[in-house]
């Protein structure tokens, strides 16, 4: 029997851990590995909030099975419909066959197209109630955080929020699954990545959804990845807000490529003077070598970002460009940039960087820099005045 986590009384962890997934959405890397994390709630009818990836299933209906102890599930309701939350949901039919499925039209569209499912539906609009027992659910259509179908569950007995995605993090459930249980300043990082590789694209939404919610007293916030929030769940609401909101610290990322180790001594010598004129949160990262999810990560939380690139076919180093292109598709507002470079006969890179971030709508504080192979002196007084621009620019 597995270990029975409460919630409140009524009210059940069912999540699981994946320590094998190497890449989240084939893209992201878990080191630190992700839950996939499902609710429970016995009551005149039990309820189950959100599946789990399909390879848990086995663990996870077994979970279910020994709190529910005999008894019928009688609703299943979905969030989310991304397989690694409903990928479970025929594994739950095939144990549960008298379910029925909880979701809005959009829901029943994708259950229908993912899983041939279209039997045995209760189809639910913004605003409406599902009276339990002594607990009721009341739904928020919270569209495009993340997917258009995405939705919050609110139990208005309890106070708590079951919102899918929103508020998730990587990291498995190392033992303890609350906020005040583990190590949160662990988990931080993991969140925002997480926030700003899979749900940053969606600002405008996040902020959406958190004016709906404001107005509601949530007293846990339980997401389908990651701490559910119940010591202090206005911490990770103030966390998505800035996020959502673009907000950044001071400080500098400097991204570059680099084959030969000229444009990386370019990239240090700039880090020197900016930690010379006392900027202290300096990150510098290869492209080559660093994962573009951590370097994302980084530059949400920063406000300024300096790309350096050598030459290569005419154009930029490709592990920039796929930072470059992967970055666009995020919308990320509100970063200052600069960007320096070497080439050998004709050039390019260092051009192609700045017309892709001005696509975005940075802000180009400093002159470009490309330089022929290797900096000059007179090529490092300028990397100086570039690092100078981005002090001027901190708080
Ligand atoms: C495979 C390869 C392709 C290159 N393509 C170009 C090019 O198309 N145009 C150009 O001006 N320089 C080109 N170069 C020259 C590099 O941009 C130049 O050597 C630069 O200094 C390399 O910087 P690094 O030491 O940081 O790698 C190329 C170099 C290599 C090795």
């Amino acid at each position: 029997m597995e270990r029975v986590i409460n919630i409140t009384d009524d009210i059940f962890y069912v999540g699981v851990n994946d320590r094998e997934t190497y890449l989240f959405e084939g893209l992201w890397p878990l080191p630190k590995g992700v839950s996939y994390n499902s609710y429970l709630i016995k009551d005149k009818k039990n309820v189950l909030i959100d599946t789990v990836k399909v390879s848990k299933s086995d663990l996870f209906i077994q979970k279910i099975k020994d709190i529910i102890n005999g008894n019928s599930l009688d609703y299943l309701i979905i969030n989310h419909m991304e397989p690694d939350h409903s990928g479970s949901i025929l594994a739950i039919l095939n144990a549960f066959p008298n379910i029925k499925i909880v979701g809005n039209k959009k829901t029943f569209e994708f259950l229908k197209a993912l899983y041939g499912i279209d039997e045995n539906l209760l189809e639910v609009k913004d605003g409406d109630e599902l009276v339990l027992g002594k607990h009721k659910l009341k739904f928020f259509l919270t569209p495009m955080i993340h997917w258009p179908e995405t939705m919050i569950t609110y139990e208005v007995t309890e106070k708590i929020a079951f919102t899918g995605d929103a508020f998730g993090g990587f990291g498995t459930l190392d033992g303890g699954i609350f906020d005040d249980e583990v190590d949160i300043e662990y988990y931080k990082n993991e969140i925002r990545r997480y926030y700003s590789n899979i749900v940053g694209k969606f600002g405008p939404m996040v902020q959406k959804a958190l004016k709906r919610l404001s107005g509601i007293d949530i007293k846990i916030i339980a997401s389908t990845h990651g701490p559910v929030w119940r010591n202090n769940p206005q911490v990770i609401v103030d966390l998505y807000d800035k996020w959502s909101k673009y907000e950044a610290e001071d400080g500098v990322v400097i991204v570059y490529g680099s084959m030969y180790g000229n444009t990386e001594k370019m990239a240090d010598y700039i880090a020197n003077v900016l930690a010379k004129k006392g900027i202290k949160n300096i990150r510098v990262m290869n492209a080559s070598k660093v994962h573009e999810s951590y370097i994302i990560n980084e530059i949400w939380r920063f406000k300024g970002v300096i790309i350096g690139t050598c030459t290569y076919n005419n154009g930029i180093f490709p592990p920039v460009e796929n930072l470059l292109i992967n970055l666009s598709h995020k919308g990320l507002k509100n970063r200052i940039f600069g960007v320096f470079g070497t080439y050998g006969w004709s050039g390019g890179g260092v051009k192609g960087v700045v017309e892709y971030l001005q696509k975005n709508n940075w802000e180009l504080v400093c002159e470009p820099i490309e330089v022929q192979f290797s900096p000059s002196s007179e090529d490092l007084e300028n990397l100086e005045k570039l690092a100078e621009c981005f002090v001027d620019r901190m708080n």
